[in-house]
């Protein structure tokens, strides 16, 4: 049986783990997640295993990239199981901080929602997140990372504190963690490019692996927040996949264009009862629309199948 990994609370704690290992030598993997972890986790922690002798996984349901109206409070945790299925897979260390702003968080995700204010923009005008709400508006946290162009289509259209939150946080856990290695999934792929892009910008010493989407057998992507789809929506959400599909076969097979292909997805899926957010086709590094796929794309998703959001994407290699 694997040995339990060692569970690390405080921010200083862990750089001191990771620093005693790097002094001897060892290398380290590292794979942030928000916990409640599913197959598509453990694909990025088992990748990162074959990557470095050592692998350390966070856990910890961000507030600086939601924005007050989001679902930081209804985002779902099971820190006991995510222990075991991590022990099982050998993981080294899991990085649970309860001090990584070492302001404003409080009691966490509880204390964080009581003092919620309405909306995203905060007094000043300037955007508001979940961590601001939590401090009061302006004070605490103020350094923000971010990827000025990268971030402003897609996601972050709906979600303006967004990608500066998880630019910042991946930011912070890395000077933490001091990784060699970090493993992002593709699934979120906006995210993925973002975070390469701030890592090759800001001279971050950390090589960053891209992971295949893990889906369901039925082609749904796993996602943490499929567990609050009833299962009517569940099967509506795998017009996503579906409707991918469909798009791709006719990208590659029939000459279609990007119009109709955006169109054909929007179409499948607003049938099946979802409410789009944005269908986009876009090139795979630079993130920016394209008219025509006569070079590597990807056609990203964003769709609400009740209160739960999803995202979803497909590359294309003509
Ligand atoms: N199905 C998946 N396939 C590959 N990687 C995934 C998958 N789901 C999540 N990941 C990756 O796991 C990491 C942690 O993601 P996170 O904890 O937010 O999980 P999640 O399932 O994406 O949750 P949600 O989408 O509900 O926020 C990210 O790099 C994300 O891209
Ligand atoms: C990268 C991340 C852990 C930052 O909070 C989060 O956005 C996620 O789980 O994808
Ligand atoms: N996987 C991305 C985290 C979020 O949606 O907040």
């Amino acid at each position: 049986m694997a040995s339990e990994p060692e569970v690390i609370r405080d921010k200083t704690a862990m750089r001191r783990w990771s620093r005693s290992h790097r002094s001897k030598g060892k290398t380290l993997a590292f794979v942030p997640t928000m916990g409640f972890l599913h197959e598509g986790h453990l694909a990025l922690v088992r990748a990162a295993g074959a990557l470095a002798d050592l692998t350390v996984v966070s856990v910890y349901v961000n507030p600086g990239q939601f924005a007050p109206s989001e679902d930081l409070d209804a985002y779902p945790a099971d820190l006991r199981g995510d222990l075991h299925k991590l022990a099982d897979l050998g993981v080294h260390a899991v990085f649970c901080p309860t001090n990584l702003y070492d302001y404003g968080e409080g009691g966490g995700r509880g204390e964080v929602q009581a003092r919620r204010t309405e909306g995203a923009v905060g007094s000043s005008g300037l955007p508001v997140s979940c961590l601001e709400a939590a401090a009061g508006d302006g004070s605490g946290h103020e350094t923000w990372v971010r990827v000025e162009k990268l971030e402003r289509g897609l996601c972050g259209m709906s979600r303006p504190v967004f990608f500066r939150g998880v630019a910042t946080v991946v930011a912070k856990l890395f000077n933490i963690v001091e990784p060699d290695i970090a493993v992002f999934g593709k699934k979120d792929y906006q995210q993925w490019r973002i975070i390469c892009r701030m890592v090759r910008d800001l001279d971050f010493a950390v090589k960053i692996i891209g992971s295949e989407i893990v889906r369901e057998s039925d082609g749904l992507a796993m996602s943490s927040r499929n567990v609050r789809l009833s299962p009517e929506e569940r099967e509506k959400a795998l017009s996503i996949y579906k409707s991918l599909s469909k798009a791709k076969y006719a990208a590659l097979h029939e000459q279609s264009t990007c119009q109709e292909l955006k169109s054909l997805v929007v179409q499948l899926v607003t049938e099946a009862g979802g409410i789009i957010d944005y269908v986009e086709i876009v090139e795979q590094e630079s993130l920016i629309p394209v008219e025509e796929i006569n070079r590597p794309a990807v056609i990203c998703i964003a769709a609400w199948f009740g209160t739960v959001r999803l995202i979803d994407n497909m590359e294309i290699n003509p």
